[in-house]
Parts: C-alpha cells; structure tokens; sequence
C-alpha cells in the first residue's frame, strides 16, 4: 500500500483542504495521512473563519509522520502564513519524497486562504523543493508578478516558476475566458512541454477543484506512475469529478470523487501543443 500524505487546510465542508485530499486518495487506493495546516469554518456558501495551527504542532504532526510511514508522495494546499511555510520547508529539506505544491491563495468567495506576506515565502523556500507546482491564472500572476492573458504570458510565466527550481509547472486554465474547453498547460524543466483539453462544464458545482486535481496527481505520483502519465490522469479524475458534480449545499457544490472509477474508460483528454 502506497502512503501519501496532504499538508492543507480543513474545509469544514468537506469540498476542498484536507477532507478533499483524503476522499480522492481513498478513491485512489493508497493510504492517506494529513498534517492540518489550518481550521476553516467553511461551507459551499463561503468561508467564515479560519483558525491557523501552531508552527509547533504542525511540525510535530509532520515529523510524526515522517519517523513512521515510507511516505511516496506529498502535496501542500492551504498553508496559510509565512511562517507555516518556514516550517514545512525547513521539514522538506534533505527529504527526496516528490512534493506537488497546490499554492491556495484565495477561496472560490475571495476569502484570504494565504496570507499577502506569504507569497515570498512560498516563491523562495517552497516552490525550490517543488517537483510539481499546480497554480491557476491569477496564483501564477501573484507568484510571478506577470499578467497573464495569452497562452504566451502562460509559457512566461510556467519559465520564470521553473527557473526557480521547480521540476515541473501546471498552469491550469480553469480562470481563462474559454466557454467551450478547460485547458491546462503543462511545462517541464527540461523544455518539454503540452496542453491538455477537455470540455468545460457548466455548472457552479466547481468547490474544491483545485484541491481534487492535485490529490489526484499526488496519489497517482505516490503510485509510482510516470509524471507525464500522472498528470493527463489527474485531469481525467477533476474531469470526471465535475461532469458528476454534486448539488450539495446552497452555494457552490463540491465535486464527485466516486465518477473516476466508475467512468475513467469513457473520458477524454486531447494532448495538444502549447503554442
Ligand atoms: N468548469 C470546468 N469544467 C471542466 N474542467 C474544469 C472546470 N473548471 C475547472 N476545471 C479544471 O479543474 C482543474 C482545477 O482548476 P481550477 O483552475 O478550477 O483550480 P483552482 O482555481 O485552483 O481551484 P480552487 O478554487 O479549488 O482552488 C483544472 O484541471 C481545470 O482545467
Ligand atoms: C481549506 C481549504 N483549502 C483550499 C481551498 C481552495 O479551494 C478551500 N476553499 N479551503
């Protein structure tokens, strides 16, 4: 049984954080464990509070971890402060456990999930330990302090992540102003690089997307299979998740995570350049 495990938020909820995380891994057949970052009083209509951990007890859930799980994968969602960053990545460091950073800064509300004096932090001590960044339009604006409109400005700004010392950079399309596709842009260190499309779907149902989308790659990544092959199946679990979306709640729902194994034969995704 592979291990892995989400640094992240609590959305009460249940649609994003670590409540997210952990039902995708579950649907992925390998073992979850968490470090909570944060508590969210959270719903599908908004986020009402949010309560940080500790930096002490964040590293003693992580270290608890690591002295007693071969851990095959790890991602970080909310992180919250610049200090809570600190502190994972002192943790990450000399670990050679692959780290998928899913760099949550805002909620679906515009609720601060990510502090404006952490966004160095997590450029300068994170993204360096990163194997996988998953930002969308307006996280890698913030992090690269470059608009972003074309697919130009995305191969831009995917360069200047890179050059940071991450391995590989996802920018996802999801915030692009594309009716008919989701497209989301994939760029490797060493200069390879695809899209990935897949329908649009409408629906408000669209809570916990990002989260849903980067457990899948950790727990595919924690599997052992082969990075490229890891993310065109994490775009076919979210794909799938929101096509089954759920209508839970009266704002914005969360997506399904039981529709990848029951349909992942019948689902698409078309490979294309990124020009
Ligand atoms: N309406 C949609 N139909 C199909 N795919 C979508 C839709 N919205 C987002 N996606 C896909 O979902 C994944 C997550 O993208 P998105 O840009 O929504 O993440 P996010 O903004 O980080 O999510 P969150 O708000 O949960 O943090 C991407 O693969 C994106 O292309
Ligand atoms: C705890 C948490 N993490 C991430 C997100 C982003 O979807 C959210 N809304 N809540």
């Amino acid at each position: 049984m592979h291990i892995v495990t989400t640094i992240a938020g609590s959305d009460s909820g249940g649609g994003a954080g670590i409540q997210a995380d952990l039902k995708t891994f579950q649907e992925l057949d390998v073992f979850g464990t968490s470090v909570i970052t944060a508590l969210t009083a959270q719903n599908t209509q908004g986020v009402m509070d949010v309560l940080p951990i500790e930096q002490a007890f964040i590293n003693k859930q992580f270290h608890a971890l690591l002295e007693d799980f071969p851990i095959s994968a790890i991602k970080t969602g909310m992180l919250f402060s610049s200090d809570i960053i600190r502190t994972i990545a002192l943790a990450m460091t000399n670990l050679t456990i692959p780290l998928i950073v899913d760099p949550v800064m805002i909620a679906k509300g515009g609720e601060t999930l990510l502090q404006q004096e952490a966004v160095e932090a997590l450029r300068n001590n994170l993204l360096p330990l990163a194997t996988i960044v998953t930002p969308n339009i307006p996280e890698a604006e913030t992090l690269t302090a470059r608009k972003i409109e074309t697919v130009s400005d995305i191969r831009l700004a995917a360069q200047s992540l890179l050059q940071l010392g991450v391995q590989c950079v996802i920018i996802k399309g999801g915030h692009l102003a594309n009716k008919d596709f989701a497209v989301d842009y994939v760029f490797f260190k060493n200069g390879k690089s695809f899209s990935m499309q897949t329908s649009r779907i409408a629906t408000k149902n669209t809570h916990g997307t990002g989260c849903t989308f980067s457990a899948a790659l950790t727990a595919f990544i924690g599997r052992q299979m082969p990075i490229e092959q890891a993310i065109v199946e994490a775009k076919k679990f979210i794909q799938l998740a929101i096509t089954h979306n759920l209508s839970i709640g009266h704002g914005n729902g969360p997506t399904n995570h039981f529709a990848y194994q029951k349909f992942k034969e019948s689902c698409e995704v078309t490979i294309g350049e990124t020009q």
